[in-house]
């Protein structure tokens, strides 16, 4: 184990420093594409300014005869393209057990280090594959001359990565975030789902029979879809948020199904995800308007800071209790809609449109409380 003290020292002499705090810049859509396939790669340049992140997409849905035009056609996108303020350029590699890894690692950070800011690694088992990684990229940054870190992204995709998910996390101050890979993820741990994310109608629960129903069989009983990644994606919001790193929902893969991909993005966002995959164009929407708090959110969120004073007590708003932790939350969304407005003009426009709060005074009753504490 490292020492607290070297934790934030280069891995190489020359590396750049490690960063202490992961960049806030907005990745509520992390858009994949196939840099191997042509049609898809001519339109990467139109897209920038589009989506938050572009990922050129190195391992799986490449297909193995590929695998080398697909590093090769990322580095042409990346020395072609200029990715502006706004938009970043992300890299999946392939797996760190399989043949293409290391060209991967070498190619990407010597011939287009300085433009990526980001990779994602995949089937992350526990922190001795980042600590691999770790100083790779710290030797190969030396060597490029680079002057800021090379960011690390993990998918969780095993039982290995679930159970190592906090060690993980606290690996490497390069750590960025965590994806959920639910695909791999539900292979590896032999779930009978053949689904790329979302639900499944077999997994549910089922309303008890009526009062005084003998034929339990035949009552007519509710049954209710439940949320086959829910325990997973709650367990990684807490390793991220304990590690002060970000968690993304991962693909969802019933393209043409807008509308379950739109549920599934927001309970990931509900849960506390900063963003996720899109796969198609048709998907980029849809992410964004999930991951970007919605204009009453922010004006309610804004009425409860305006009422909550210097932060202390408690007050009724609308005939709710707001206190010292329900304002933590208002300004979560106050805050996300603040650095979303500083890259997102339509958003801007949009929260500005919002009342600034400006509680009625009606509204709000003063408890007794701790009114002039400095907490
Ligand atoms: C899913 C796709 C194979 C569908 O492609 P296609 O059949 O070509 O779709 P369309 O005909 O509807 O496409 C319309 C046009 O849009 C372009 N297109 C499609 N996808 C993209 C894209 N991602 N980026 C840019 N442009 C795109 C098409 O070229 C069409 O163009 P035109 O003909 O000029 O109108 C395809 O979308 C795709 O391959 N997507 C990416 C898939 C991917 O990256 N998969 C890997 C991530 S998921 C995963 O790995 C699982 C995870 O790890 C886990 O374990 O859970
Ligand atoms: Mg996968």
């Amino acid at each position: 184990m490292r020492s607290a003290k070297d934790f934030f020292k280069p891995l190489a002499v020359g590396a750049p420093r490690p960063v202490t705090e992961v960049p806030a810049r907005p990745s509520r859509v992390i858009h994949f594409f196939d840099p191997s396939n042509e049609k898809m790669a001519a339109k990467i340049p139109s897209m920038v300014g589009t989506v938050d992140v572009l990922l050129g997409n190195l391992e799986d849905a490449v297909k193995a005869d590929k695998k080398v035009a697909a590093r090769e056609g990322l580095v042409k996108i990346a020395k072609a393209t200029d990715f502006g303020e706004n938009t970043q350029l992300w890299t999946r590699v392939n797996a760190l057990d399989s043949p293409w890894v290391l060209d991967d690692l070498v190619t990407l950070v010597t011939e287009i280090g300085d433009k990526l800011d980001v990779i994602m690694v995949p089937k992350v088992e526990g922190p001795e594959d980042i600590h691999y990684v770790d100083r790779l990229l710290a030797q190969l940054e030396a060597r490029a001359g680079l002057q800021r870190p090379i960011l690390v992204h993990a998918i969780l995709e095993t039982a290995r990565g679930m159970a190592n998910v906090e060690e993980i996390c606290g690996a490497s101050p390069r750590m960025q975030g965590l994806s959920l890979g639910p695909a791999d993820l539900a292979a590896d741990r032999r779930m009978k789902t053949t689904r790329v994310g979302g639900g499944h109608p077999g997994y549910l629960v089922r309303q008890d029979p009526p009062a005084g129903v003998d034929d339990a069989v035949h009552a007519d009983r509710a049954t209710y879809q439940q949320d086959l990644w829910h325990y997973t994606i709650a367990r990684m919001v807490d390793a991220c948020a304990m590690h002060g790193i970000l968690p993304y929902y991962g693909p969802f893969g019933d393209i043409k199904d807008v509308v379950a991909c739109e549920d599934q993005f927001r309970n990931a966002f509900l849960l506390g995800c900063v963003g996720t995959w899109s796969l198609h164009p048709v998907q980029i929407e849809i992410a964004k308007r999930v991951f970007s708090p919605s204009a009453e959110d922010v004006a309610h969120a804004r009425r409860v800071v305006e009422a909550m004073g210097d932060g202390t007590g408690a007050v009724m708003l609308d005939g709710k209790m707001e206190d010292d932790a329900s304002l933590k939350q208002c300004l979560v969304i106050v805050e996300l809609a603040e650095r979303l407005s500083r890259t997102d003009p339509e958003l801007a426009q949009l929260y500005a449109a919002v009342p600034d709060g400006g509680a009625d005074v009606a509204d709000v009753a003063v408890s007794s409380g701790n009114e002039g504490s400095a907490q």
